[in-house]
C-alpha cells in the first residue's frame, strides 16, 4: 500500500505565530508529516529529516493521542507499522508479522528499570485477570516474577539498517523479503543472493521450515568508501549507511546490490516449522541465536545474556562506549525477555513486542541550522566549504561546524545559509552536512514551521586563498579547489616542511611531524629557509629537546644543503611532480633556472609531462613568493650540480605546428621543412586553430585565406628565419 505523495503538509496562515494549534489540528498535522517522512524513508530510500526528528514529531504525536484518546484512529503511524512495497517488487506476505520495537524514550539508566517495571506490573495485572476466571493460568516463569523472580533478557546491539526476513525450505534460501507494513514485504531475494555473509544453503537438521530474521547493513568504512567514490564521479552521494544498505536492497537489478558492499547479522525468527510435532528447537532466545550462529549465521558478539535491570543498564554503557569504534553504525541497544515462554505471556501490543524494548543513544544525525559558509584550508591546501552551525548535540558531542566536502556537492544538496541541514556525526569521522531539510515541512517546538529565509545569494568558491591570499584553482576534471601557495601558505606549512624533510627529499633526518608541530606552533619557523637558520639556543629551547638531539638536527640540516637538482625540485611539493617527474625534469633542462622559467609549451617537450603538470609547475613559479622562498635557500647554501640541457630541450619550436604554403624567396619547401623540424616544429599540410604559424610564399592560396580566417599568425621568409634563430 503505497502512500500517495501530495502529503506535503500546506503550512497554516498562522505560519510564525506561538498560539498552540487545537489538538485535532495539530494532530492531522503530525501525521501529514510523519506519514511523508515514512514514505521517503521506507519507500524512497531518502529521509528527508533526521530520525531525531521523526522520532520528536512521533512522540509529540502519542502525548496527544494519549491525551485525546478520542483521537486516535486506526491509520495512525503510532497504530501501525508503516512501510510499503516498491513498484516493481513482488509483495510478500510474511507467515509471521516483522513488528516494530517500542523505544524507551528514558535515555537515562532508568530506562532499562522502567522496562522491568513494565515487564512485572503488566504480568500482575494478568494474574489478577486469571485469579478473577478472565484468563487462563500464567505460566510458572510468569508467576515467579510476579512474585519477585529476577528476568533473565538477551541485550544485543540495535543494528541500523533493515530488517529481513531469510525464508529457508529443507535447508534452501528460497525467498527473502523486507519488512514492508510488517504484514507484507517486498520480494528482494535476487538481490539478497548477492550478500556473502548470508548462507544459501543450510547444514541438515535444520527445521524444514526457517525464517530467519536480522539486519542487513552496511559498515562504515564500505560507506565512507561508497560515498568518496560517489564524490569523486560528481554522483549523488547516500545521507547515511542504513539508507545506502536500503536503496541497495531494494534494486530491481541484482547487478547493483552486488556492487555495495552488505553485511547480515541474524537476531530472531520467524516461521519455524518443527522437526517433530512439539517439539520447539529452542527454550530461549540466547538458544536460539547460538543455534543460529552453528548454522552459519552472522551474531554480532555484544549479544549477551544477563540478569536483572541493573545488568542491562550495564551493558547499555558499556556498548555506547564501543559505539565510536564499532565497524558499523547502532543507534540503541535491545532488551529482550530470554525465556521464549514468558515472551509468549507477555505477547504484543498493538505493532510491538511487550518482551522487547529499544535502549538508544544519542542521534547521529540532528537538524540544525546553517549560520554561514566558512572555507577551510586543508594541510595539501585543498579548500573545503564548512557550514558554521547553531551549536547541535550530535553524536554526544556538541558541534559547530560540519563539512560540506567541496563546492559541487555543495551545489547539489543546494546548501545555503539560513537553511536547516541534517549533521551526521558517527564515529571518529569529522561532522558533515548530508542534506538539506526542506522549508516548511517540520513543525517546531513550538508548533510553528520552519521556514526558509526568503532569499540568500549561492555560495561562491573565493579566487583567492583566504589565509594566504594566492590564487585558487581547479583543475580539469577535478571537484576539490586548491590554493597555489604550497611554500608559503601558512595552513600548508607543516605539510610542505615535512615533505621538504622526507627521505626521498631532502631526507633531513631528525625532522619529523612533532618537531615540525612545535617549530612552526612556537613560531620560530615559518617558510623553509628559516629551518636553516635554526640555532641551537632556539631548539634546546624546546620541551623535550635534548642538546644531542639538536645537534644532530643541525648536523642533518647542514648535510642536506648539498643536494641534487631532483631531490630538490622534489622537495618544493609542486603538486603532480612526483619524484620521477623532478627526474624528467632535470634531466631535460639541466637547470634549475630553466625550470623556473619554462613555458608551459617548453615543459610539454619533458618526457611524460602532460598539460596538467605543465601548468602546474608553470603557477607554482609564478607565484613570486615561491621564487622568494627558492632564492633564500640557495642563500642558505643550498647547492646541486648542474647539467647541460638535453638535446629535445635545445629545440626552440618544440611543440609548434608550422603549415608551408606558397614559393618562398630562396628558400626550397624541402630545405624549409628540414630546419624547421630540426628545431622541433611538427611541419604540417593543413591549416587548424592549433597551427603555430603558417609560412607563406608566393601564390599562397586557400591555406593563407584560412589561415587569416581562424586568426593564425602568417609569416614570410624572413619571419621564419627569425624564429629559427631564437634561443630555447
Ligand atoms: N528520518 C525519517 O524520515 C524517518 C522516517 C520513518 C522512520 N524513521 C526511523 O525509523 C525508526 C522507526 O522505527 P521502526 O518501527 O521502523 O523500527 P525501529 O527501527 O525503531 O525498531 C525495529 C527494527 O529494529 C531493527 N533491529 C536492529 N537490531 C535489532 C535487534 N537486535 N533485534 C531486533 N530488531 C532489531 C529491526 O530492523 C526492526 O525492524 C525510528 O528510529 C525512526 O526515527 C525515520
Ligand atoms: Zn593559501
Amino acid at each position: 500500500m503505497t502512500q500517495s505523495l501530495d502529503l506535503f503538509p500546506t503550512p497554516p496562515e498562522t505560519a510564525q505565530t506561538n498560539a498552540p494549534a487545537p489538538a485535532a489540528e495539530e494532530v492531522a498535522r503530525l501525521r501529514a508529516c510523519l506519514h511523508r517522512w515514512a514514505h521517503q524513508y521506507y519507500v524512497q530510500d531518502a529521509p528527508e529529516v533526521p530520525d531525531a526528528e521523526y522520532d520528536r514529531v512521533y512522540q509529540r504525536l502519542q502525548a496527544l493521542e494519549s491525551e485525546h484518546p478520542e483521537l486516535v484512529t486506526p491509520n495512525s503511524p503510532t497504530q501501525r507499522v508503516i512501510g510499503a512495497v516498491m513498484d516493481g517488487l513482488a509483495p510478500v506476505r510474511h507467515a509471521v508479522p516483522m513488528l516494530s520495537i517500542r523505544t524507551e524514550t528514558d535515555v537515562t539508566a532508568a530506562g532499562a528499570e522502567k522496562f522491568e517495571q513494565q515487564l512485572r506490573s503488566y504480568l500482575a495485572t494478568e494474574q489478577k485477570r486469571a485469579e478473577r476466571g478472565e484468563r487462563p493460568a500464567l505460566c510458572p516463569l510468569a508467576l515467579e516474577v510476579v512474585a519477585g523472580a529476577p528476568i533473565g533478557y538477551v541485550a544485543e546491539p540495535k543494528f541500523d539498517g533493515l530488517a529481513m526476513s531469510l525464508r529457508y525450505e529443507n535447508g534452501l534460501l528460497v525467498q527473502a523479503a523486507t519488512r514492508g507494513d510488517g504484514e507484507v514485504g517486498e520480494d528482494v531475494t535476487h538481490n539478497i543472493r548477492t550478500i556473502r555473509q548470508i548462507p544459501l544453503v543450510l547444514p541438515a537438521g535444520v527445521p524444514p521450515v526457517l525464517e530467519v530474521r536480522g539486519e542487513v547493513y552496511m559498515a562504515r568504512a564500505d560507506f565512507d568508501r561508497l560515498n568518496q567514490e560517489q564524490r569523486a564521479r560528481g554522483q549523488k552521494t547516500f545521507v547515511n549507511p542504513r539508507n545506502a544498505a536500503a536503496g541497495a536492497v531494494r534494486q530491481l537489478d541484482a547487478g547493483i546490490t552486488a556492487q555495495r558492499p552488505l553485511r547480515f547479522f541474524a537476531y530472531g525468527v520467524g516461521e519455524v516449522a518443527p522437526l517433530a510435532q512439539g517439539t520447539p528447537h529452542w527454550q530461549s532466545h540466547y538458544g536460539l541465536l547460538q543455534t543460529l550462529k552453528s548454522w552459519g549465521f552472522p551474531v554480532a558478539e555484544q549479544v549477551q545474556p544477563v540478569v536483572g535491570a541493573e545488568a542491562l543498564v550495564a551493558f547499555h554503557q558499556c556498548v555506547g562506549q564501543q559505539r565510536d569504534q564499532l565497524p558499523y553504525d547502532i543507534d540503541g541497544v535491545v532488551y529482550k525477555v530470554d525465556d521464549l515462554v514468558l515472551q509468549q505471556e507477555l505477547g504484543f501490543k498493538t505493532r510491538e513486542p511487550r518482551w522487547a524494548v529499544a535502549h538508544k543513544y544519542p542521534a547521529q544525525e540532528m537538524m540544525t541550522l546553517v549560520e554561514g559558509i566558512d572555507i577551510q584550508v586543508g594541510r595539501t591546501g585543498k579548500l573545503t566549504p564548512v557550514a558554521r552551525l547553531a551549536p547541535v548535540f550530535v553524536g554526544g558531542v556538541t558541534v559547530t561546524n560540519a563539512t560540506l566536502h567541496n563546492l559541487f556537492e555543495l551545489r547539489r544538496k543546494k546548501v545555503r545559509v539560513g537553511d536547516q541541514v541534517i549533521v551526521r556525526r558517527a564515529g571518529d569521522v569529522i561532522p558533515e552536512v548530508v542534506g538539506v531539510v526542506p522549508p516548511v515541512v517540520s513543525p517546531a517546538g513550538d508548533g510553528a514551521w520552519i521556514a526558509r529565509q526568503p532569499y540568500v545569494a549561492n555560495f561562491r568558491m573565493p579566487t583567492a586563498c583566504p589565509v594566504c591570499g594566492s590564487a585558487v584553482v581547479r583543475e580539469p576534471g577535478e571537484t576539490e579547489y586548491r590554493c597555489t601557495g604550497g611554500l608559503f601558505c601558512p595552513a600548508q606549512r607543516k605539510e610542505a616542511i615535512l615533505h621538504f624533510a622526507a627521505r626521498r627529499a631532502m631526507d633531513i633526518e631528525g625532522l619529523g611531524g612533532k618537531l615540525v608541530d612545535q617549530l612552526v606552533d612556537a613560531g620560530i619557523v615559518h617558510t623553509l629557509p628559516d629551518l636553516y637558520r635554526l640555532g641551537l639556543t632556539a631548539l634546546v629551547a624546546l620541551e623535550r629537546m635534548a642538546e644531542k638531539s639538536a645537534q644532530n638536527i643541525l648536523a642533518a640540516l647542514e648535510q642536506s644543503k648539498q643536494t641534487t637538482l631532483p631531490r630538490f625540485l622534489f622537495a618544493l611539493g609542486i603538486r603532480h611532480v612526483g619524484e620521477s617527474t623532478a627526474k624528467d625534469l632535470a634531466r631535460h633542462f639541466g637547470r634549475l633556472d630553466a625550470i623556473m622559467d619554462a613555458t608551459v609549451e617548453q615543459l610539454l617537450q619533458v618526457n611524460d609531462v602532460g598539460p596538467v603538470v605543465a601548468q602546474s609547475i608553470r603557477l607554482f613559479f609564478d607565484q613570486p613568493h615561491h621564487r622568494e622562498v627558492v632564492e633564500q635557500l640557495r642563500a642558505c647554501g643550498l647547492a646541486w650540480p648542474e647539467g647541460a640541457p638535453s638535446e629535445r630541450a635545445l629545440q626552440p619550436l618544440a611543440g609548434q605546428t608550422i603549415v608551408l604554403t606558397g614559393t618562398l624567396p630562396t628558400l626550397s619547401r624541402d630545405a624549409a621543412k628540414d630546419m624547421l623540424e630540426a628545431a622541433g616544429a611538427k611541419v604540417s599540410g593543413s591549416v587548424s586553430k592549433k597551427t603555430s604559424y603558417v609560412v607563406a610564399g608566393a601564390e599562397a592560396g586557400s591555406k593563407l585565406t584560412k589561415a587569416q580566417e581562424l586568426g593564425v599568425p602568417v609569416l614570410d621568409e624572413a619571419g621564419l628565419l627569425a624564429l629559427l634563430a631564437q634561443q630555447p
